[in-house]
């Protein structure tokens, strides 16, 4: 398989071979261009350290976010611009290895401890993506490419410093969801669980307008932290429309995954969200998941279920059974979730 960056680098090349022809359907077009509709954005400072009256109104604006949009903006977050530049950039050079380089690391299952390639997965989508990706699982164990040098290094503070954020964002979560601070990381042994570094690069394509890096998709994870480079390329759905998230390079974009709106009982739901390319520059991005540990049963909060006086909506199931699930289909949308969603009788 011919990493994209190869295709994108051909001599020549002024349009995009059949295969990576994405068919977009008219309806799905709407592109939201009130400056008012932006994704919220939490002050990480207030939400920890600030006095109990504005914790209070920053969780409780945190779980308005997590409800309204289910995206958000995290700034102040404390970690360092420079090492959030240094991932994206080490990113950039692992892209540049050479093919031979870079198939070291070719693996084929989804729960291939390091793994690139392009697309999504390359065996099941009819249509491919214009998007290299290498994932690598930091947590439990840590795992990285060992090559370019510096990437083991830059890795691993940069998953110690996301994880740390995405703890106190779970439970700024966990609050707002009147469960109490560690609720979440006690209730799915959160000492345990999964996190996985996904790289992706969207080198610059002849006719964007026809190609797609990423396909709507949701995440599968409780939350997702994301950071790139100074391009835009990033559009959530949201109230039926697609809305631009402009690159700030020194912010964390942040989403809730799948297993964040089984948990929360669909008060909190993963929300779609796509990743367009285009002609003159290169993007990367670098999205962390936070799971559960990969063998735990996921279901619905009892407590909060019962507090709340529904009936459960989502059946449990193996946190690796779901990504399996997910990941060894064409991806389409949230579709993964209908096979967990408990139907109204
Ligand atoms: O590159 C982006 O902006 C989105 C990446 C993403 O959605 C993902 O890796 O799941
Ligand atoms: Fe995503």
């Amino acid at each position: 398989m011919i990493s994209i960056k190869a295709l994108a680098e051909s001599p020549g090349l002024t349009s995009i071979p059949p295969k990576y022809t994405f068919t977009r359907s008219p309806n799905d077009e709407a592109v939201s261009d009130d400056p008012e509709e932006s994704i919220p954005i939490i002050d990480f400072f207030l939400l920890t350290s600030g006095t109990p009256d504005q914790r209070s109104k920053t969780i409780h604006q945190l779980g308005k976010a997590c409800q309204d949009w289910g995206f958000f903006m995290v700034i102040n977050h404390g970690v360092p611009e420079s090492l959030m530049k240094a991932m994206t950039d080490v990113c950039g050079e692992f892209f540049n290895l050479t093919e031979e380089e870079k198939r070291e690391y070719g693996g084929k299952h989804v729960l291939d401890s390091i793994r690139c390639g392009t697309s999504i997965n390359a065996s099941v989508d009819k249509v491919l993506f214009w998007r290299d990706f290498v994932k690598f699982f930091v947590h439990p164990q840590f795992h990285s490419p060992s090559k370019p040098a510096a990437f083991r290094e830059i890795s691993l503070e940069y998953s110690k410093r996301s994880r740390e954020l995405a703890m106190e964002l779970l439970k700024g979560i966990s609050m707002s969801l009147e469960l109490g601070d560690t609720y979440i990381q006690n209730a799915l042994n959160m000492e345990s669980g999964l996190q996985i570094l996904i790289a992706n690069l969207y080198p610059p394509c002849p006719e964007p307008e026809l190609a797609i890096g990423l396909p709507p998709h949701s995440d599968h994870g409780l939350l997702t932290l994301l950071i790139q480079n100074e391009i835009s390329g990033l559009q959530v759905q949201h109230q039926s429309k697609w809305v631009n998230v402009n690159s700030t390079p020194n912010a964390f974009v942040v989403n809730i995954g799948d297993q964040m709106e089984i948990m929360s009982n669909g008060k909190y739901k993963s929300v779609v969200h796509r990743a367009f390319v285009n002609e003159k520059a290169t993007r990367i991005s670098m999205a962390t998941i936070i799971g559960p540990p990969l063998d735990s049963v996921v279901g619905p909060a009892r407590e909060f279920v019962h507090r709340e006086n529904n009936a459960p909506a989502y059946t449990g199931m193996k946190y690796k059974e779901y990504m399996h699930l997910q990941q060894s289909h064409q991806i389409d949308a949230k579709s993964c979730l209908d096979h967990v969603r408990i139907l109204p009788a």
